[in-house]
């Protein structure tokens, strides 16, 4: 059986069966719910810095800050005189995530923010179009009169990356610019925590609340990916409470998941998460990622893989379950899931930067493939209950990890292209080469 969802390689997960009912006639199009973000579109301005750079601009490391149009202006202006940048991309994490999701899936995204008016070839805003892939739907940006953000990406000598955000107009998005249908047919709406940080009088905080308004009002899962550490230190007790309200699926890294929750311990972070959301991605950089989220008792599946010690004794024992939100669970239980990194990780890391960006657009993939073949194959036996993944717990950290790698060895954010071709699946083989 194919992965379901339209895409330029073929199979990641194949099985041994085929689904007749996906043989169903061809040329029958159906178009997949897009996935749907809200982004501050910015510009990432990468530049190798020391630790005393990272001070004389009042950063601080690992951070992301959001600074003065005048600091901005002198940092820029040291960075070019040391001709110290290395690289220019399209970032925001959002938009990076639903570029990755767009290329993986070879499928459409919706990307809601603001744009520039006026464009001139080769400044920012022309960049960041340009470096966006085709299938990610920009028709309902909002214009704007300023420009779009720059985020001064600063790394340091052991490739930990600081943020510095000269925002410009990336906080204007309108309440009144959120499309209701476009977020009611969506699969997924994904946001980040950096949205409700903004300035007085600025409209984005309130552009993302009414677009979980609409989200919730079409049952559409609220995805939310967690920033950095330093925005949920601020205040861990409002973000719990954001969860809870809110969002159905976290993407966090251990740092972030240890800020929520109190735990360092990332299985045990994603554990406590689990009370206030349905599924829990959180990565944990060297260590790989893990997943957590429930699937009802009649339909768990055990695993086959070794079962592994941590805090909570075989946590993967049920990692072979597909993802269920609670809601939809008559009896849930607790699954959860890790992996380490995909082929010990590339042999050098020049930055993380993006990499739980990269694993955050697979897990979205593998959600909006399950809606793609619930609408194809309504009463295939994938959907005797409602799942929220295609792929078992196992298979989604397997995939996210792959993508991670894929975004570590390129040294960008967004991936320049699929998975190679050549890996017809993810399974044993090859994994273990
Ligand atoms: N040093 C490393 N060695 C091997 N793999 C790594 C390393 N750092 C990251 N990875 C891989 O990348 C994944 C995501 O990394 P990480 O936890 O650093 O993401 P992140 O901090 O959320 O990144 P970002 O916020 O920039 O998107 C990890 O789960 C792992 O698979
Ligand atoms: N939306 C948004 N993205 C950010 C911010 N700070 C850093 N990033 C992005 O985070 C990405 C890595 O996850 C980078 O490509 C940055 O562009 C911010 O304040 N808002």
């Amino acid at each position: 059986m194919k992965f379901p969802g339209q895409r330029k390689s073929k199979h990641y997960f194949p099985v041994s069966a085929r689904d007749p009912l996906l043989q169903a006639d061809p040329a029958e199009s159906l178009t997949t719910s897009p996935v749907v973000g809200i982004d501050q579109t910015m510009v990432d301005i990468e530049a190798k810095v020391d630790d005393a750079f990272i001070e004389r601009y009042g950063l601080s490391r690992g951070h992301s800050l959001v600074i003065e149009d005048d600091v901005a202006e002198a940092l820029y202006q040291e960075l070019v005189q040391k001709k110290l940048i290395s690289d220019q991309f399209a970032g925001g994490t959002i938009g990076n995530t639903l570029h990755n999701y767009s290329v993986l899936a070879d499928d459409r995204s919706v990307l809601l923010g603001v744009m520039c008016g006026n464009i001139t070839v080769g400044d920012y805003a022309y960049r960041y179009l340009c470096n966006t892939s085709s299938k990610v739907d920009l028709n309902c940006l909002q214009g704007v009169n300023g420009s779009i953000g720059r985020c001064y990406t600063l790394i340091g000598d052991n490739g930990e990356r600081t943020f510095a955000i000269s925002p410009g107009a990336m906080n204007q998005l309108h309440p009144e610019n959120i499309p209701e249908a476009v977020i009611a047919e969506a699969s997924a709406l994904v946001l980040t925590s950096y949205l409700v940080r903004a300035k007085e009088g600025e409209p984005m905080p309130q552009a993302t609340m009414k677009a979980i308004e609409y989200a919730k009002k079409h049952q559409v899962p609220v995805v939310l990916t967690l920033g950095t550490r330093h925005v949920i230190a601020e205040n861990p007790a409002f973000w719990r409470e954001f969860l809870q309200q809110h969002i159905s699926i976290v993407a966090m890294n251990e740092d972030e998941a240890c800020e929520l929750t109190g735990e360092s311990d990332p299985l045990l972070a994603a554990d406590m998460a689990l009370q206030w959301v349905d599924l829990v991605l959180c990565t944990a950089g060297p260590a790989g990622l893990y997943m957590a989220g429930y699937s009802d008792e009649e339909v768990l599946r055990r695993t086959n893989l070794p079962l592994l010690p941590g805090a909570i004794a075989e946590f993967n024992q049920y990692e072979f379950s597909r993802a269920m939100r609670y809601q939809d669970c008559n009896r849930p239980v607790k699954v959860f899931s890790h992996i380490a990194p995909y082929m010990g990780g590339p042999e050098k890391i020049m930055n993380t930067n993006g990499a739980g960006d990269g694993a955050l657009a697979a897990v979205l993939h593998d959600i909006s493939a399950n809606n793609y073949h619930r609408q194809k194959v309504p009463n295939s036996a994938k959907h005797s209950q409602s799942f929220l993944t295609y792929s078992s717990l196992a298979q989604v950290c397997k995939y996210a990890n792959r993508v991670s790698y894929q975004v570590l060895n390129q040294h960008s954010p967004r991936l320049s292209r699929g998975l190679p071709e050549r890996e017809d699946s993810l399974e044993e083989a090859y994994w273990d080469r």
